[in-house]
């Protein structure tokens, strides 16, 4: 069995919640609460544990408000790896509206020295050896330049790791210049990428293989609602899931895709039943507050709806 990580530089507390319509300005109730540990590659691997893969986490954690994600680890038996730092993990803010999108507020957290830094670098090149694909997923902290970035994420590539790059902005163009094994950007970073807005799924394959050529093994370009699309050495597949009528929240959808996606991979499937599973998961995710799948079966039936169409291949 592949072993996996997950390394979050940036985690955060979720603080998730839904209303009608936000009115700015204005005392706005909010009529639910949900509060998670979470963080891109924390979301990531709570998916994994759910799928009954064993993960180990990484990244940094402020050590003032550290209590529930350690009890997560505990709880779900993730290897803790992560490094403590002086000062608190963020909190985001998520609200969904009920006809809307989800509006993100999200903090900034903990600031990261160089002494940090180094000694992250050090701990984290020296444990990934024993790892066959590591998922590298959210935004740099204070204090972790892009160009830090890209040069940690380098070495990590260079022991034949699968390095997995899910993140956006800075972080995004940063880890990208390490050429990772396989990137998922949602097509709005994509257009950030290239520089220009892409109208169609033409468009966006065109894209999408101008950031392959440059030297990335595997790119998905995940489109919400629309599905998302992986170019391969083999193929380019196109997957649509059903649309999801009752959207509770989108946060961690894409999460939940690059957990499918990395499950499939390990399990040695193809690409285009990889992609499947991988937009069924994204799709269950949206049906609820939380990140994790909570009933495989809800799951299983959406795989039954998910269109696949190769492209080319
Ligand atoms: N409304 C929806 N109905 C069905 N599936 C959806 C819906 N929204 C998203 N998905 C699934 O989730 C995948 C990832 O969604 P999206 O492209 O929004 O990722 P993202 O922008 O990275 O998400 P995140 O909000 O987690 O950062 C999609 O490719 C699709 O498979
Ligand atoms: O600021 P980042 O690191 O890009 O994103 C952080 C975040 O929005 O990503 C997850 C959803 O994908 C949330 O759990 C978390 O709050």
């Amino acid at each position: 069995m592949a072993k996996i990580a997950t390394i979050t530089l940036n985690t955060a507390y979720d603080l998730v919640g839904r209303l009608k319509r936000i009115e700015l300005g204005e005392v706005n109730t909010v009529e639910t609460l949900g509060l998670f540990p979470a963080g891109k590659g924390i979301n990531v691997a709570k998916v994994l544990h759910d799928l009954d893969v064993a993960v180990a986490v990484s990244g940094f954690l402020g050590e003032e408000n550290q209590g529930d994600f350690s009890q997560l680890f505990k709880t779900l038996k993730l290897d803790d790896k992560f490094q403590r730092v002086p000062g608190k993990t963020r909190i985001n803010v998520k609200i969904t509206e009920t006809e809307a999108d989800v509006t993100d507020l999200n903090f900034l957290g903990y600031q990261i020295d160089d002494a940090s830094w180094a000694k992250f670098v050090a701990d984290s090149l020296n444990w990934s050896q024993d790892f066959d694909v590591i998922a590298v997923c959210g935004s740099l902290p204070r204090g972790v330049s892009p160009e830090q970035f890209t040069a940690w994420l380098n070495q990590l590539g260079q022991h034949g790791v699968k390095v997995v790059l899910d993140s956006s902005h800075a972080a995004l163009t940063a880890g990208l210049k390490a050429n990772p094994w396989l990137v998922k950007p949602n097509h709005r970073e994509l257009e950030a990428w290239i520089g220009k807005p892409l109208h169609n799924l033409e468009q966006i394959i065109a894209a999408a293989k101008q950031l392959k050529a440059q030297g990335i093994a595997n790119v998905i370009i995940s489109m919400g609602a629309e599905g998302s699309v992986w170019l391969s050495d083999q193929a380019v597949v196109q997957a649509r899931p059903p649309k999801c009528e009752n959207v509770v929240s989108t946060v961690g959808a894409g999460d939940s895709m690059v957990a499918g996606l990395i499950y499939g991979i390990s399990q040695g499937w193809q690409q285009a039943q990889t992609l499947a599973f991988a937009s069924a998961v994204s799709a269950f995710a949206v049906s609820q507050s939380n990140v994790g799948i909570s009933d495989r079966t809800l799951v299983d039936d959406i795989l039954q709806q998910v269109q696949i169409n190769v492209i080319e291949g």
